[in-house]
């Protein structure tokens, strides 16, 4: 049997999401770890002023890339970016690039979502789950695709407590939501909103949740592998340790507590803190991809990417690390000095939150005006209070995956390949 990194040589590999955190270290690893590999097409859309090649010329300047570089001073030759806006019919896709992309492309890894925890659900729904949808159909005229691996998070299903490697089913069918929010008023669809996500936090994990029906559902003859990685954070080894380009999920809250903005959160000490770093989930993505394509099972194969069952870490813990760390290591310019404490408790963070933040922030302001300057520190609280409040709901309790499809695609690649350099981290 062949190793994963000489199954990926000469194949066509298409990425959506791939100026994104995961998106950028899926192409590095694919870069570095399979360098025979053929090309990476890459769905890109103009953003913020910059044309798509500008985008693309851009990230491949990233630190991320050094490793890559050194070793193939020509790798960009490799990238081939789509102009795609994914929100668009068709994905916005030109029908020249449906050609190239139905003609070459052996697997996709479809990463692209919105992860904002405050989108409007339609937002929310067109990117998540109706482009999911598009992505779907322009995989199935793929003649030569292999494999369609479908990003998810281990929070979609986020309403339960013990999560098994299935997909669960929903009350409200995908489709008919789809075609009822299309005609519907966004006043409408935010009254309606609470409603339909139900017992889930947020318009992040249901669309998530719904995105997973809409693969099993239109996967017809395809291939497919989904991967439910839980809380992302910075790389542990590849290509280098501590790398990370995003204040998402913890990552914000640590810097905030560093900066001695953060004094108090509210979060379960005992609570498992189920954190995964990127390399590793970009190992079991690319090892899926290779297991998909390879073993073709019957049906939609489901990998919780988590770390709680094999090597629990809590929130207490987080807090003692991170707190020590920033003492040892302060970071520049801290507005105090660093001393944040996690709480369960609704009034006793209520009350830090009027003593160690909206005091100090009142008095800081009042400095700032005086001074003739524009207060700031108010505003800037009450968008971290914000961020914190969305996040509580995931730091104050405890989930338990099952993650039998992970371990056995771990034992199995022991058992059978030779994939030291493409996994060495991850097993
Ligand atoms: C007490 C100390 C010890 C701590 C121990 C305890 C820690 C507990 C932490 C618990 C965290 C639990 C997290 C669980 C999450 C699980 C979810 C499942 C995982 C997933 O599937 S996907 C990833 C999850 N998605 C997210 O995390 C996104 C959440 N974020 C949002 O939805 C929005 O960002 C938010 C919070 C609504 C804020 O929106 P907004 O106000 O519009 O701000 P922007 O995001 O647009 O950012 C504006 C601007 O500010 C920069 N920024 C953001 N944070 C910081 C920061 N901390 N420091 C400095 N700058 C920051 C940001 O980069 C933007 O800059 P631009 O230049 O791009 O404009
Ligand atoms: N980060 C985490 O902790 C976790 C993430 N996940 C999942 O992993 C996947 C990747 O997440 P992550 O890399 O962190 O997310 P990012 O927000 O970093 O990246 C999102 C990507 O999607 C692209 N995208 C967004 N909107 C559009 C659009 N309209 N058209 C084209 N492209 C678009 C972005 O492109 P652009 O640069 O143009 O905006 C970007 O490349 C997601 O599916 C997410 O649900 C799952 C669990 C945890």
């Amino acid at each position: 049997m062949t190793s994963i990194s000489e199954w990926y040589a000469g194949k066509n590999v298409l990425i959506t999401g791939a100026t994104g955190f995961m998106g950028k270290v899926l192409m590095e690893k694919l870069l570095r770890s399979c360098p025979d590999v053929n090309a990476l097409y890459i769905l890109v859309r103009p953003k913020a002023g910059q044309s798509m090649s500008e985008r693309v010329q851009d990230m491949m300047k990233c630190k991320l890339f050094d490793r890559v570089r050194e070793d193939n001073p020509d790798f960009h030759q490799k990238i081939i970016p789509i102009s795609s806006e994914l929100t668009q019919p068709g994905l916005a896709i030109s029908p020249e690039d449906v050609q190239t992309l139905t003609s070459c492309i052996n697997i996709v890894f479809h990463c692209a979502a919105t992860i904002r925890f405050d989108e409007p659900l339609k937002h929310a729904l067109q990117l998540n789950v109706i482009a999911t949808q598009q992505l779907l159909s322009l995989a199935q005229q793929m003649q030569h695709l292999q494999a369609f691996i479908h990003i998810s998070t281990a929070y979609a299903n986020c309403n339960r407590r013990h999560i098994d490697e299935v997909i669960y089913p929903l009350p409200v069918e995908p489709k008919k939501l789809i075609d009822s929010l299309e005609w519907m008023d966004d006043s409408i669809i935010r009254d309606i909103t609470p409603h339909l996500i139900g017992d889930r936090p947020n318009t992040y994990t249901y669309t998530k949740a719904l995105a997973e029906c809409v693969v099993q559902q239109e996967s017809g003859k395809l291939n497919i592998g989904i991967i439910r990685p839980s809380i992302v954070g910075a790389s542990w080894q590849e290509p280098f340790p501590g790398w990370i380009d995003n204040f998402n999920g913890p990552s914000g809250v640590f810097i905030a507590a560093g900066k001695g903005i953060l004094r108090t959160m509210r979060a379960s000490n005992d609570a498992v803190a189920d954190l995964i770093p990127v390399d590793v989930v970009i190992n079991l993505t690319l090892a899926a991809g290779w297991y998909t394509a390879v073993h073709r099972p019957k049906t939609a194969l489901v990998y919780n990417c988590t770390t709680g069952g094999i090597n629990p870490f809590h929130w207490g813990e987080i807090e003692h690390h991170v707190m020590s760390t920033f003492k040892r290591n302060p970071l520049e310019q801290a507005f105090r000095r660093p001393n944040a404490n996690i709480t369960s408790s609704y009034l006793i963070y209520q009350y830090w939150i009027l003593v160690s933040h909206k005091f100090p922030a009142l008095i800081y302001d009042l400095f700032l005006r005086l001074s003739g300057q524009k207060p700031q520190m108010m505003r800037i609280f009450n968008r971290l209070h914000k961020a914190i409040g969305l996040l509580e709901y995931f730091s104050s309790q405890d989930w338990e995956w099952n993650s039998d499809n992970m371990n056995m695609l771990m034992s199995h690649i022991n058992k059978y390949t030779h994939c030291e350099t493409l996994l060495n981290s991850s097993l």
